[in-house]
């Protein structure tokens, strides 16, 4: 009870989804691809980050369902919210992460509270009395069921749009400062409704990655939604306004499916907050509590 709600967070997870040893406590399904990063001209005029300063950057990615069930089919809802980890490799041999995913705002905005909603999640199977845990939950947090109806599963998880809910500020060569949130958008976004999901073989996804990279490389076009004065950035529960400007920070290709995905995610570790100088963490206190969990999350898996 009294360890650290990194940890805490880990143990509720597990408690939901199970122990499944050498797998993530969430996000256990996953495919490894590699590719590369060139950024736009207007990204550097934003900030003064090596990864974009226009040179081609190497990426190591993992795409994901969620859940730390290793075999949750891709097409229950479950496997919903899908994820993007990118790892950037530099050129003076630093890394730095994204890790982002497809609901468009996180369910809840602090790590307490999303220890919570795991729990009461937990304590709610389809046989337990009504009002749930989990009712009560939601009563308190309306945003939790709002945020995950913002995620449908994809047709593939190319045709899919990923957010980084969580702000980061830019700085750029001039000490200027800009709050943003990241979005991964796809070529096109092909969604499934639920019942035509359903019928989808278990591993859909997992499976047509390859396949689509052995015909031609993906792309997703990586942009960063401007802050106003008038927006916090405290709270990944609450999205921006539509309306806010978007700028274009340049192009993410994936281009080949790892060979031994199962062995190289395993070793992955994509942080959200390993960041390189340019881009720094928002007063978001998730961002803190996620790396954290994730280093736990690795500690398990790897022991
Ligand atoms: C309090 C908030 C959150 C907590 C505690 C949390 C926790 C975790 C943990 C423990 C893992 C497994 C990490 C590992 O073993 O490497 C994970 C994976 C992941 N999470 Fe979160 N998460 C949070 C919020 C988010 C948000 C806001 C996003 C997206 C914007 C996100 C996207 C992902 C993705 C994509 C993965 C898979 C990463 C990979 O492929 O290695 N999570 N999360």
């Amino acid at each position: 009870q009294d360890a650290p709600v990194e940890e805490q967070i880990v143990d509720a997870m597990n408690k939901l989804f199970g122990v499944h040893p050498g797998f993530r406590a969430n996000h256990a399904k996953g495919i490894v691809a590699e590719g590369s990063f060139k950024a736009s001209p207007d990204a550097a005029s934003l900030s003064k980050a090596a990864l974009f300063d226009g040179r081609v950057i190497p990426v190591t990615v993992r795409f994901s369902d969620a859940t730390g069930i290793p075999n949750v089919p891709d097409g229950s809802g479950l496997a919903n919210p899908h994820g993007l980890a990118i790892k950037f490799h530099l050129p003076d041999g630093n890394e730095t992460d994204m890790v982002i995913n497809s609901l468009k705002f996180f369910p809840v905005a602090t790590g307490a509270d999303f220890r919570d909603m795991l729990l009461a999640l937990a304590a709610s199977p389809p046989t337990a009395p009504k009002p749930t845990k989990f009712d009560e939950f939601v009563a308190s947090h309306p945003n939790a069921p709002r945020a995950q109806a913002t995620v449908q599963t994809p047709n593939s998880f190319a045709d899919e749009q990923y957010y980084g809910i969580n702000a980061f500020v830019f700085v750029n060569k001039k000490g200027e400062r800009q709050a943003i949130r990241y979005i991964a958008a796809p070529e096109k976004l092909v969604h499934l409704d639920a019942a035509e999901a359903a019928k989808r073989p278990p591993d859909f996804l997992i499976d047509e990655l390859p396949a689509r990279l052995a015909r031609a490389p993906v792309t997703f076009h990586l942009k960063a939604q401007l802050a106003t004065p008038a927006d916090q950035t405290k709270d990944g529960s609450q999205p921006w306004p539509e309306t806010n400007k978007i700028v274009e920070l340049g192009v993410l290709t994936i281009d080949k499916a790892a060979p031994n995905s199962l062995e190289a995610q395993k070793e992955l570790l994509f942080l959200p907050g390993r960041l390189i100088d340019g881009i720094e963490p928002s007063d978001d206190p998730l961002i803190d509590v996620r790396d954290g969990s994730y280093a736990v999350s690795f500690s398990r898996r790897n022991p």
